[in-house]
């Protein structure tokens, strides 16, 4: 099971690369990959084996975050309406979005980064996003709310986007 050893931090090339196209249909390593980063959001978010394997609780995972340059990434979230979102996804895009953008209230954190960066994170309101999934179907959300923003966190990962440099007037640390 991935733990959060396996998470590259601050400062590893894999999180400012821009990641490569997966190769459809994906092989059985890809998939594997996928689901354990799935695997391991569902345990980040169970209090006990968060608790007995110390794993920071979180809602998108990334495979650069994990040193592998590849477009793919996982998402395990409830939206204020209690709907779930969770996918893995292949060579997820943005094909529409919103004029319109929002920010989480109180910012943004990541597993990859070991310190709180307050400021607002602007992103859009609204997407539409397309990908392919586990079982190698095309897939297209409509995304709002939180489920918008973590989805546009995780494809920002895949283009060496680190949530920080997108907050105004932030001071950019040298990674
Ligand atoms: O890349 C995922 N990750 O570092 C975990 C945090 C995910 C996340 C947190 C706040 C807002 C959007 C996404
Ligand atoms: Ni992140």
């Amino acid at each position: 099971m991935l733990t959060m050893k396996d998470i590259v931090r601050e400062g590893h090339p894999a999180l400012r690369q821009v990641a490569e196209e997966v190769l459809l249909p994906p092989s059985d390593e890809d998939k594997e990959t996928l689901r354990q980063m799935l695997e391991f959001l569902k345990n980040s978010q169970d209090p006990e084996i968060a608790e007995q394997y110390e794993l920071r609780s979180g809602v998108g995972l990334a495979a650069p975050q994990l040193g592998i340059n590849k477009r793919m990434f996982a998402v395990h979230v409830t939206d204020d309406k209690d709907n779930l979102y969770s996918y893995g996804l292949f060579n997820p895009k943005i094909t529409r979005h919103s004029v319109e953008t929002t920010h989480l209230e109180g910012g943004e954190g990541c597993l990859s980064v070991d310190r709180d960066i307050p400021g607002d994170v602007p992103r859009y309101k609204r997407i539409t996003l397309e990908g392919t999934t586990l079982e190698n179907e095309k897939v297209r959300l409509r995304l709002r709310e939180l489920p918008a923003i973590v989805f546009q966190h995780e494809l920002d990962h895949l283009n060496g986007i680190m949530f920080y440099d997108r907050i105004e007037d932030y001071a950019p640390e040298t990674d």
